[in-house]
C-alpha cells in the first residue's frame, strides 16, 4: 500500500475493526490487484480517451446504498462506470470482520477499514480549483461525523493552490488499484485514492512494519503486521517506493512537510547499497536459468534466493512483493528438487505473509500430500 500520490458485520462489525493490539493516538496503503468484473460494465457513451480529463463524466455516490445507520458508507467522487463495477462484484457488500489481537506477530489482521472517502486522484495545475469546488459538494455527502473526521485529518499542501479539501487528500489518501470503468483503466485518469479515519493516521517509516490489501467485496483495507511488531512500536506503512534512494524519497517527502529519519535514511549508504542489491537479484530469471542448466549446482538457485531474502531481511521489507515472490521461488527449487519436507517449511513462512492470500498453496502445507507429486516442477532437477 502507498499513499494516494506516491506511490472493517453487520451494525458495529461493519463498521471496521482496530485490532486491541493498536492504538491510534494524534500524531502517530498495488493491494491486490483488482480484476474487473467478467461482463463490463455499462460505460455512459463518450467516456473516453478522447475526451480527456471532463470531470463532466464524474459523478458522487454513497455506498453501500441501503447502509444502516450505524453502518460505515464511502462517499465516492468517481468517473461514471465505476459504481456498476463496485456493485456488480459478487458478494458486495460482504460484512466486514472483528479482529482481536494482542501480539502482533507476522500477517497478523491489525485493521479493517471502510474508507469514508474514495476519490479520483486530483489533477494537478489549473483542474484544482474546480477539483475544490467539485470536492466540497462531494464533502456534503459524507457523514457530518466522517466530515469532522476528515478535516481533522492534516493538510501537508498548504502552499500549492490544493485547497482545504484535496490539500486533505493529497496528505492522507491511499492508492486504490481497480474500481475504474475500462476506456479510463491503466490511464493518468485510471487511479483512485481513498482516505480512511485510522488507515490515515499511519505514518511514514522507509521499512514500514504493516501490510495492506484493499478488498472489493466489502470496500476495504485490511492491514496485517509485515513482521514482527514489538509492543511499542508505532504502525507505519511508506509513502514512497522503499526501493528509491534515501535522497529520492526525501524529495517525495518534501511536499508532505517532513524529513524522513528512519534507520534506512539516516544510514542512507549502506541501506541504498543494500536495496539495490535486493532489486539486482533478478530470482525469476535466475530461476528459469537454473531450471534449463543442468550444469549448475543444485543448491545453486537457493543459495540466491537466501541471499535475497538475507537482504530483505535486513532492510525490513517483508512488505514488498520481492518478499513473497523470494519464498515462492524457494518453495519452487525444493519442488523441483523433489524435496516436499523443506517445501512445506517455506510454504509455512509464505502463508504468514497473509495480506497476499496465497489459499492455493495450502495443500502444499503437509509435506506428504499428493499435490506435491501432481505438481508440474516436482522432480524437474534432480
Ligand atoms: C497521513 S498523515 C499521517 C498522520 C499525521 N501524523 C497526523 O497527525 O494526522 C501524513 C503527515 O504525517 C506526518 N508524518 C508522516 N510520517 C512522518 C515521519 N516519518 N516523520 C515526521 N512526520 C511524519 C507529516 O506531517 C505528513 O504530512
Amino acid at each position: 500500500m502507498k499513499r494516494g500520490f506516491l506511490n472493517s458485520n453487520k451494525s458495529k462489525a461493519r463498521m471496521g475493526a482496530v485490532s486491541d493490539a493498536i492504538h491510534a493516538k494524534p500524531g502517530a496503503i498495488p493491494a491486490k490487484p483488482n480484476t474487473l468484473p467478467a461482463k463490463p460494465a455499462n460505460v455512459p457513451a463518450g467516456l473516453g480517451l478522447g475526451f480527456g480529463f471532463d470531470l463532466n463524466n464524474t459523478e458522487t455516490i454513497v455506498l453501500p446504498e441501503n447502509a444502516g445507520p450505524d453502518e460505515q458508507v464511502t462517499v465516492c467522487y468517481v468517473w461514471r462506470g465505476s459504481k456498476e463495477i463496485i456493485v456488480q462484484k459478487p458478494g458486495f457488500p460482504t460484512p466486514m470482520c472483528l479482529f482481536a489481537t494482542r501480539r502482533i506477530a507476522q500477517g497478523e489482521p491489525i485493521l479493517a477499514e471502510r474508507p469514508f472517502l474514495i476519490a479520483i486522484r486530483a489533477p494537478l495545475g489549473n483542474m484544482l480549483p474546480e477539483m475544490e469546488r467539485r470536492m466540497e459538494e462531494v464533502l456534503k455527502r459524507m457523514r457530518p461525523a466522517d466530515r469532522d473526521a476528515f478535516m481533522a485529518l492534516h493538510n501537508g499542501y498548504t502552499d500549492d493552490g490544493s485547497g482545504e479539501i484535496i490539500g486533505r487528500v493529497r496528505t492522507n489518501a491511499l492508492s486504490l488499484d481497480g474500481l475504474v470503468p475500462e476506456p479510463l483503466a491503466n490511464t493518468v485518469m485510471g487511479l483512485y485514492c481513498c482516505v480512511a479515519r485510522n488507515i490515515s493516521l499511519l505514518n511514514n517509516d522507509c521499512s514500514p512494519n504493516t501490510a495492506s490489501n484493499w478488498r472489493d467485496e466489502s470496500l476495504s483495507y485490511h492491514v496485517f503486521a509485515a513482521r514482527e511488531i514489538k509492543e511499542g512500536e508505532e504502525l507505519t506503512l511508506c509513502y514512497a517506493d522503499p526501493f528509491d534512494r534515501a535522497a529520492q524519497r526525501q524529495a517525495t517527502f518534501k511536499p508532505y512537510g517532513f524529513v524522513c529519519r528512519c534507520a534506512a535514511c539516516l544510514d542512507p549508504t549502506a541501506s541504498d547499497r543494500r536495496r539495490a542489491a535486493i532489486r539486482s537479484i533478478n530470482i525469476m530469471e535466475l530461476f528459469s536459468q537454473w531450471v534449463m542448466d543442468k550444469t549448475l549446482p543444485g543448491d545453486w538457485i537457493i543459495d540466491k534466493c537466501l541471499e535475497k531474502l538475507r537482504l530483505i531481511e535486513q532492510e525490513e521489507l517483508q512488505c514488498e512483493d520481492d518478499y513473497q515472490a523470494t519464498l515462492m521461488m524457494l518453495i519452487h527449487a525444493y519442488i523441483c528438487r523433489g524435496d516436499a519436507k523443506k517445501a512445506s517449511e517455506w510454504v509455512a513462512r509464505i502463508l504468514r505473509c497473509a495480506w497476499k492470500m496465497e489459499r492455493e498453496l495450502e495443500p502444499l502445507l503437509d509435506a506428504e500430500s499428493s499435490a506435491y507429486k501432481k505438481h508440474s516442477l516436482w522432480r524437474k532437477r534432480v
